[in-house]
């Protein structure tokens, strides 16, 4: 199972989940020469191509027929396919872009992992404290294990959160971090994952609650509100992430958004705000605020990329473990 780099060919990577995220990242690499697609699995099903996979053709298949595991060649039908897709050879990381329902989920997927001794490199764009929490319990299996882990690498948890990482360095004492989303997106059905995690968020709402609303339940409550989610304090690993890489305590770490899930517009500007003291006593704000124009699919795809590849950096160096998006740079990818 173990997969040895070899620094002539490109990183094979493979994307768990084919939702709204999974299905963006495919699209993503299929434009970078030094990444290639070659493994894919839903809750259905799964599919491998050592040569690579197409993302128009896996999309077309995911759409019409509710799986890649119609996909041909190389398409398997499955109920476990996590379980099936983990020791196919040749994968040298993956992507995780799976709900993650129950709050558990994920860092039960890498137990699987570890259980089947795969070795090389796994992202996430995970985004509650206490998922990430989980993770770190993992950290002791993952360097025995020789998997690097990546968590955190979205938008945020993810790009915000490494730049104010960065912005912080400015400051002797940070203050206050103040995260504000603003997604935009046509259907909710696009991103189910992601909707539903976020309405988990919402005063009187846990995970499993969440979990277990019908698509109809989730209809009727967007009906309510035009189709908006309006998120404050939320429980966002941004705070465990910053305070792990000694930022400041995770009690100065605030996320809220809007999450339109009827236009594409985003309903406000996303933004981090770093306040913090200087060590010449002046008290200022950093701002870094994502351009309007850019998707949610961009802003979480394009660094779970570059993590991707610093993690694969990573773990050609022999480093392995747990690592967060505010403690590694991403790398750019051909
Ligand atoms: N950090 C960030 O900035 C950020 C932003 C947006 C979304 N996210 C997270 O990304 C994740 C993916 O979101 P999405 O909206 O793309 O999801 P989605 O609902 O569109 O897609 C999920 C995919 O996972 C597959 N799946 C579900 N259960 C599975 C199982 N047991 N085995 C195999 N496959 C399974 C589904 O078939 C589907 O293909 C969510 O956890 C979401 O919270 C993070």
């Amino acid at each position: 199972m173990a997969q040895e780099p070899d620094g002539n060919k490109p990183l094979a990577l493979g994307i768990l989940g084919y939702g709204g995220l999974g299905q963006a990242m495919a699209q993503l690499v299929a434009r970078r020469q030094s990444v290639r697609w070659v493994a894919v699995a839903d809750r259905k099903g799964y599919g491998v191509h050592p040569d690579g996979l197409n993302p128009l053709s896996c999309q077309r298949v995911y759409q019409e027929r509710g799986s890649v595991g119609y996909l041909e060649p190389g398409g398997v039908l499955s109920e476990t396919s996590l379980a099936e897709i983990i020791p196919q050879p040749g994968v040298n990381a993956y992507f995780l872009a799976l709900p993650n329902l129950p709050n558990t989920f994920i860092a039960s997927v890498v137990q699987q992992f570890l259980a089947q001794g795969w070795r090389g490199v796994l992202v996430d764009a995970i985004k509650r404290t206490s998922a990430v929490e989980q993770l770190c319990n993992l950290k002791p299996a993952l360097v025995a294990g020789g998997i690097t882990y990546l968590t955190g690498c979205g938008a945020t948890p993810g790009l915000l959160t490494a730049a104010a990482a960065l912005a912080a360095h400015s400051f002797e004492e940070i203050l206050q971090i103040t995260i504000t989303f603003g997604v935009g997106i046509a259907n909710w059905e696009a991103y189910r994952a992601t909707i539903r995690e976020d309405i988990a968020h919402l005063p009187g709402y846990d995970p499993a609650q969440a979990q277990a609303m019908s698509d109809g339940d989730i209809e009727a409550l967007l009906a309510q509100t035009d189709g908006k989610l309006y998120l404050e304090n939320m429980e966002h690993a941004d705070d465990v992430i910053l305070e792990l890489a000694g930022i400041c305590p995770r009690q100065r770490v605030t996320v809220g958004g809007v999450v339109d899930t009827r236009n594409p517009r985003k309903p406000l500007s996303t933004n981090v705000q770093i306040t913090g003291r200087t060590f010449e006593n002046k008290i200022a704000t950093h701002t870094f605020t994502l351009g309007d124009e850019t998707s949610m699919a961009a802003n979480v795809c394009g660094p779970a990329l570059g993590y991707l590849q610093a993690g694969w950096q990573l773990h050609q160096q022999g480093h392995f473990g747990l690592f967060t998006c505010a403690e590694v740079m991403p790398r750019w990818v051909s």
